[in-house]
């Protein structure tokens, strides 16, 4: 490329910088190239290269022009579906089509189609260079202009070489060193050595020169054509301390940063009113706790654990008492407030770990490999509150057939009416009740007021080889879940009304094919498992048919005091095993007269992981549901938002919209703005962030921030962007595996469910990421409230409305 810096007659005009040599002479050096560009791409640019030219798709691996056509396939078979849909699978399968839909974006801006001429590139480096090509004596010398975009473009004739950001090499040099820095790097076969003489980006709309940005200063030009030099780059993250406090009397708030790590702390001397009334509620009964994300709802249901065991340490024993979490991050994230409280070895545990080691105890032979290829319909369905009613249901059917042969077998025996009797008197699940009539028969127990030893041998031999005979009913749990799954006409009767004909087809075949694997043993290479959402389905028919769950020595399971956070993430099905399990057992059965338990959630921060279509939340029908006297009379709001500062509780019930909590959050400080940053690619985004965070881990080392985005292929690009900047202690979070150590973790929204960082970046806040739906306001909002002090957001594309319209008016976009 020919040398831009040099004087030329016939050079682009800079109009409005005259008096300003040096940003004269920048924006015309980036005016030049520009024309340069665009005479060499013509006005029908054909491809140079292909992606996979540049080396950066392994052997065998499918290249982006097959994957984009992949995605168009499923595009296009979704959009069928969704021709034919039922009204009430229609909005499952737009949510898919968004998600493929702001994939397929992603992808399709890095796939290797002819250069986007409206904007070709977005950085320009200048570089003077040795190079040594290996093997060979000497070295040459060299300056040369590299563009950087998102589609390679090498034209030799022209000297016009734009370079793909993600992969090729020399991209390196542009997201690794500054200007003016020296570098050494090794392109090929070749070691280079040089030194950086420009490093600059640009902002090229529609094919016109709108903004340059170098060391020297950002220059912008106007509507009108004329330039101006902008104020110094004023974006730039920083840490709390410095805010100011919203109410004089607000209370003071931990800062994590300069704490010894990162977890959720113990509070007790600073809990306000309302949550040390929850805390200290009598420990008999429900405590149900909403509140919006960061108003406590984790501290103050944790604080009421450790209330309880101090106020009765006999009842509540560390061990008897059961904290249930949604995800593996929040064990490790809240694994310091119980001990610094005093009580040690309460287990706190995610529903899945504590169902596994349940299940396992009770029935040590069922496969003990988790399906990772269960389709998410089979999940929707398992999990489905419908799949309370079909369990139920199965339980009086036995209920029903253990009835008739007691009375059918008993007709024939002398006093076999009292056996009828006694029967009926029987309580709790079918099994017990078998168990009950036994213990009668053999004088140990009454029923009804009677024994059973009076009666005639004959009639007590009969009532015992007819209590073999009903266990093959009152114990059949296993045989009870395959027909649940796997009884097509169950199916049809219980999920017809929520899923189609297609649907529950597909369900079915995959229940009987995993049925088949766990009884043939391994077939086509697949071997037994079960689905995750087997478990709660499993332990729930054991308890309606058998009674309270076992330990392992086969004694009744119970929990002293149970706490569920997070409790709008739980399925139906799990939150029943669970208050059965808190609900202490007499004489064999579930008392809910003792119940002590602790709900936690927040409506607005529904992600289950099943959820294509939006499933809302409703705290008094779960309560209903569950046999909770009280309702919603017993939710406790809790409103102040300890975690966000004010700038970002407000942010985020505006990303709620419709879906705002009642009673707008009160926030008790100040910081920063939240800023919204648009770029024109992916990867101007991130070497505007690699230089923030560089920038931020020299000024503050102990920074923890959170990287967001919505899906996790998403987060994969920016990972291997900042990777490749080199900015240091970037992690990629892929299962909640935080580190909770200083550094830059980059995973989607849905692994920080419940977790916390000083600040947040929210990247690829675009229409499709975050169309609006209740589904991506949720997302957002979870993703937006993780953060104590600084909120921003990214983009390459058209904004999200959800962002555009949660920012205060006078918010300026950059
Ligand atoms: N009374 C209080 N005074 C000061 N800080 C508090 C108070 N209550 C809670 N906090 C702090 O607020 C933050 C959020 O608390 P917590 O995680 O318990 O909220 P949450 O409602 O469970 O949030 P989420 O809905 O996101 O799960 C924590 O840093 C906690 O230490």
């Amino acid at each position: 490329m020919s040398d831009a810096s040099e004087a030329r007659s016939d050079e682009p005009q800079v109009l409005g910088l005259e008096d300003d040599a040096e940003a004269t002479r920048i924006v015309r050096e980036e005016l030049r190239l520009l024309e340069v560009v665009a005479k060499a791409l013509g006005p029908e640019a054909q491809p140079s290269a292909d992606a996979s030219a540049t080396g950066s798709t392994p052997p065998g691996a499918p290249n982006l022009a097959e994957l984009l056509a992949e995605d168009d396939r499923r595009l296009l078979e979704l959009r069928d579906a969704a021709a034919s849909a039922k009204p009430e699978d229609l909005p499952a399968l737009l949510e898919q089509m968004h998600h493929l839909g702001a994939l397929r974006a992603q992808r399709g801006k890095a796939s290797s189609g002819a250069v986007d001429r409206k904007t070709p590139y977005f950085a320009h480096l200048r570089l003077e260079e040795s190079v040594n090509v290996r093997g060979r004596a000497g070295s040459k010398e060299r300056r040369r202009d590299i563009l950087v975009g998102s589609r390679q473009y090498v034209d030799a004739g022209s000297g016009v070489r734009i370079v793909d950001w993600r992969n090729a090499p020399v991209s390196r040099i542009f997201y690794r060193y500054r200007e003016e820095d020296s570098y050494e790097e090794t392109l090929g076969d070749q070691l280079v050595e040089g030194t950086v003489t420009a490093r600059r980006t640009v902002a090229i709309v529609d094919g016109e020169l709108r903004k340059v940005t170098s060391p020297q200063g950002t220059f912008v030009r106007d509507a009108s054509g004329l330039w101006r030099r902008a104020e110094p780059q004023t974006a730039r993250l920083r840490l709390p301390g410095r805010e100011r406090s919203a109410t004089a009397a607000a209370p003071e708030r931990i800062n994590k940063s300069t704490s010894p790590d990162r977890l959720l702390p113990a509070i007790a001397a600073m809990l306000d009113k309302e949550q040390y009334d929850l805390i200290t509620r009598p420990g008999t009964g429900l405590v149900a706790i909403q509140g919006s994300a960061g108003s406590g709802k984790t501290t103050v249901g944790l604080h009421r654990v450790a209330f309880l065991h101090a106020s009765s340490p006999n009842r509540f024993r560390p061990e008897r008492m059961l904290v249930i979490v949604p995800n593996e991050a929040l064990i490790h994230y809240t694994s310091r407030v119980l001990p610094e409280l005093g009580v040690s070895g309460v287990p706190v545990m995610t529903f899945a770990r504590w169902s596994v080691r349940v299940l396992h105890d009770i029935f040590p032979k069922l496969p003990s490999a988790i399906s990772d290829e269960t389709p998410p319909l089979v999940s929707r369905v398992k999990n489905h509150p419908a799949m309370l009613l079909a369990v139920d249901e199965i339980a009086s059917e036995v209920t029903a057939r253990l009835d008739t042969k007691v009375e059918a077998a008993m007709a024939r025996w002398p006093d076999g009416k009292l056996v009828v009797q006694a029967w009926k008197a029987s309580k709790g699940a079918p099994d017990r009740r078998v168990t009950q009539l036994s213990q009668w028969v053999a004088g140990k127990r009454e029923l009804g007021k009677t024994s059973g030893s009076g009666l005639p041998e004959v009639t007590r031999s009969a009532v015992v080889a007819l209590g073999q005979e009903m266990r093959s009913d009152s114990r059949a749990v296993l045989a009870s879940w395959d027909d649940v799954t796997t009884n097509r006409a169950r199916l049809d009767k219980h999920f017809g009304s929520y899923f189609g004909k297609g649907q529950l087809d597909q369900v079915h075949e995959w229940c009987v094919r995993q049925a088949r694997i766990r009884v043939e043993g391994e077939r086509d290479g697949a071997t037994a498992s079960l689905d995750s959402e087997d478990y709660p389905l499993i332990l729930r028919l054991f308890q309606v048919l058998r009674g309270p769950l076992l330990d392992v020595q086969g004694n009744p399971l119970t929990v002293s005091h149970l706490f569920v956070d997070e409790v709008q993430d739980a399925s139906p099905v799990e939150l029943k095993i669970l208050l059965d399990l808190a609900s202490g057992t007499k004489d064999d059965a579930h008392d809910p007269s003792q119940l002590s338990v602790t709900l936690a959630g927040d409506v607005a921060q529904r992600m289950r992981e099943e959820d294509d279509v939006h499933v809302a939340f409703d705290w008094d029908a779960t309560l209903k549901e569950l046999g909770v006297p009280g309702g919603a009379g017993m939710i406790e709001p809790l409103k102040v938002s300890y975690r966000s500062t004010a700038e970002i509780t407000s942010f985020a019930q505006g990303v709620l919209g419709p879906l705002a909590h009642e009673a707008e959050p009160i926030a008790n400080r100040h910081g920063p703005p939240v800023e919204l940053f648009t770029f024109g690619s992916t990867g101007e985004a991130v070497a505007f962030l690699a230089d923030a965070l560089r920038e931020l881990a020299l000024d503050e080392p102990d920074a923890n921030v959170a990287l967001l985005t919505r899906f996790p292929q998403q987060a994969e690009v920016y990972y291997e962007g900042l990777m490749r900047a080199e900015v240091p202690n970037v992690r990629r979070v892929r299962r909640q595996d935080f580190t909770w150590e200083r550094g830059f973790d980059v995973t989607d929204v849905r692994q920080t469910k419940g977790l916390e960082f000083d600040e947040v970046i929210l990247l690829d806040t675009t229409a499709a990421s975050y169309p609006e739906t209740p589904q991506a306001r949720q997302a957002l909002y979870v993703g937006a409230t993780r953060a104590a002090y600084q909120l921003w957001c990214i983009t390459s594309e058209t904004p999200s409305k959800l962002v555009t319209s949660s920012l205060p008016p006078d918010q300026p976009t950059t």
